[in-house]
């Protein structure tokens, strides 16, 4: 039985430990899920991981694997002997470094952690990818990707929510999306581009919102992690 159906996961990103136990202290497991990145998990490594699946919380850690085959691959393992909920990895790492990604999780069977692999960051706009040398429009690209991350054998992608209702129809209705980027009316977008309110997310049939800055940096985010869920209630 699944924890929670909640699609919200909060983006646990905070540099003290004590603010973010504080926060986790006063939501339960059945109103969201957790996520772990690069910030926490490098201050508090997997003990963190530990204590939160200890007040009964999943966690996706995510750590957006990009190396080579070998290396992302007991990458992946690890964070499933960890017992994650989900890992991810960069679709840019390519098709061996997904497939070996995906292959390094077959020993674990049922409890394998759910692996998905990031498009383009919501971060980026076309500017960005120009950059890059990329001149497809950061959708273009993150289709690109989404449809080599199917055709590996994951469970779904990390792209914008904008990108929701283009990916269910021409990739596939089970084919996960998990949309950071979200930002409730009225709230800064901070470095986010390709953003989206959670009601829009919801309507546009996102699986799992990723939700930061807007709980965490709000006076009481307990609250505010009510308030939003009321409104996915009321879309
Ligand atoms: O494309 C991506 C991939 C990952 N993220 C992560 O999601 C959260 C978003 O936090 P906010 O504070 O709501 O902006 C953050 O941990 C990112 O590392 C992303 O934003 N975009």
């Amino acid at each position: 039985m699944p924890v929670t159906t909640s699609p919200i996961l909060v983006a646990l990103d905070y540099h003290d430990l004590n603010s973010a136990l504080q926060f986790v202290d006063r939501i339960d497991p059945s109103q969201c899920r957790l996520k772990v990145g690069k910030e926490m998990f490098t201050l508090f490594g997997p003990s963190l991981v530990k204590t939160l699946q200890g007040r009964g919380f999943d966690v996706f850690l995510d750590l957006k694997f990009h190396d080579i085959p070998n290396t992302t691959a007991h990458a992946v393992a690890a964070a499933a002997d960890l017992g994650v909920w989900m890992v991810n990895v960069h679709a840019s790492g390519g098709a061996r470094m997904m497939n070996a990604a995906r292959e390094a999780l077959v020993p674990f069977g049922n409890d394998a952690p759910l692996l998905i692999a990031v498009t383009v960051l919501t971060s980026m706009d076309e500017d960005d990818l120009k950059g890059l040398g990329i001149t497809l429009s950061p959708a273009e690209q993150a289709e690109r990707l989404a449809r080599l991350t199917r055709d590996c054998g994951l469970h779904g992608v990390v792209c914008s929510a904008q990108e929701a209702v283009h990916f269910k129809q021409v990739i596939g209705q089970d084919f996960a999306l998990v949309t950071p980027g979200i930002r409730p009316a009225g709230s800064d977008a901070g470095d986010q581009r390709r953003i989206m309110t959670p009601q829009q997310a919801k309507l546009a049939g996102v699986d799992y919102m990723v939700i930061g800055r807007p709980i965490t940096q709000s006076a009481d985010p307990a609250a505010t992690l009510q308030q939003i869920l009321q409104s996915l209630q009321e879309a």
